[in-house]
């Protein structure tokens, strides 16, 4: 993914609040989730370090989702602690945790996350807006993503009005233009064919390299998983095996965030 034409530099993502340098940029431990009777988590320890790629793999119902979503701090988990940063999600309220959702990390899901009447453009400057981005300056700077994704000409066009890999470039796009510390996807490749799902991995994995963000991804597919730099396996709310491993050096191609790296 080339920097676009133009060289523009965008201003610098906002500064993170970090933890003791060499912890890791997110961190769950204990993590228990019950739905009535049912323990989707029972226990997780998971660490993703700064840059890495993290695949969450397992059987249907066995807690992949439940874990992204407490991970992402979209579900508050019974017990157990997730850190992300110096943040510890599971003191914060939930408007705390909506804003750091917002300021802090990015979303793909398998489809849905875009809004059908906003051309593409405007779907992804949404997020900037909603930091209080200027609308010229939030719309600069996604046409600049959108650009970097192979999008260039695209930008005016509704979700309906582009195919199933470029709507989910678009919400690549959006995950990614405000500089998050952590990218979450859920099955972001699910309702594509095999082709187009992996120039969407592509897309996914070199502009969350380019930018210095982390990825959770949870997928069943196996070539999906090969994008990524580890694969937790999740079996009856356990993960059972997550150990450290190296920062993102999948097949993803030498991207260059238009924003520049963290
Ligand atoms: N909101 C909910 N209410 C009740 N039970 C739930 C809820 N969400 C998940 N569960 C249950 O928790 C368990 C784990 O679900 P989860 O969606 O995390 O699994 P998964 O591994 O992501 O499954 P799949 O691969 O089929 O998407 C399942 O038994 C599921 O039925």
């Amino acid at each position: 993914m080339p920097r676009t034409a133009a060289g523009h530099s965008s201003p610098a993502p906002h500064p993170t609040p970090g933890g003791p340098p060499g912890s890791p940029r997110l961190s769950a431990r204990g993590v228990v989730k019950r739905f009535g009777a049912t323990t989707a988590l029972a226990g997780v320890d998971v660490d993703v370090a700064a840059g890495e790629t993290v695949a969450v793999m397992g059987p249907s119902g066995s807690g992949k989702s439940t874990l992204l979503h407490c991970l992402a701090g979209i579900l508050a988990p019974d017990a157990g602690t997730v850190r992300l940063g110096g943040t510890d999600i599971g003191t914060l309220n939930e408007r705390d945790r909506s804003l750091l959702r917002r300021r802090r990390l990015g979303f793909v899901f398998q489809f849905g996350q875009l809004l059908g009447e906003l051309p593409a453009v405007e779907n992804v400057a949404l997020p900037l807006m909603l930091q209080g981005v200027a609308r010229p300056e939030a719309t600069r700077r996604a046409a600049e993503w959108l650009a970097a994704l192979g999008l260039a000409g695209k930008e005016g066009r509704r979700p309906g009005e582009l195919s199933g890999g470029e709507a989910q470039r678009v919400a690549v796009a959006r995950a990614l233009v405000t500089g998050p510390e952590v990218v979450f996807a859920d099955e972001p490749t699910g309702a594509l064919d095999q082709s187009t799902g992996a120039d969407v991995m592509r897309a996914l994995t070199g502009a969350t390299a380019a930018a210095g963000a982390s990825l959770v991804l949870v997928t069943h597919d196996e070539q999906v998983a090969a994008w990524c730099s580890r694969r937790i396996h999740v079996r009856d709310g356990h993960v059972t095996d997550a150990a450290p491993g190296q920062p993102a050096a999948g097949p993803a191609s030498g991207a260059s965030a238009p924003g520049g790296a963290r």
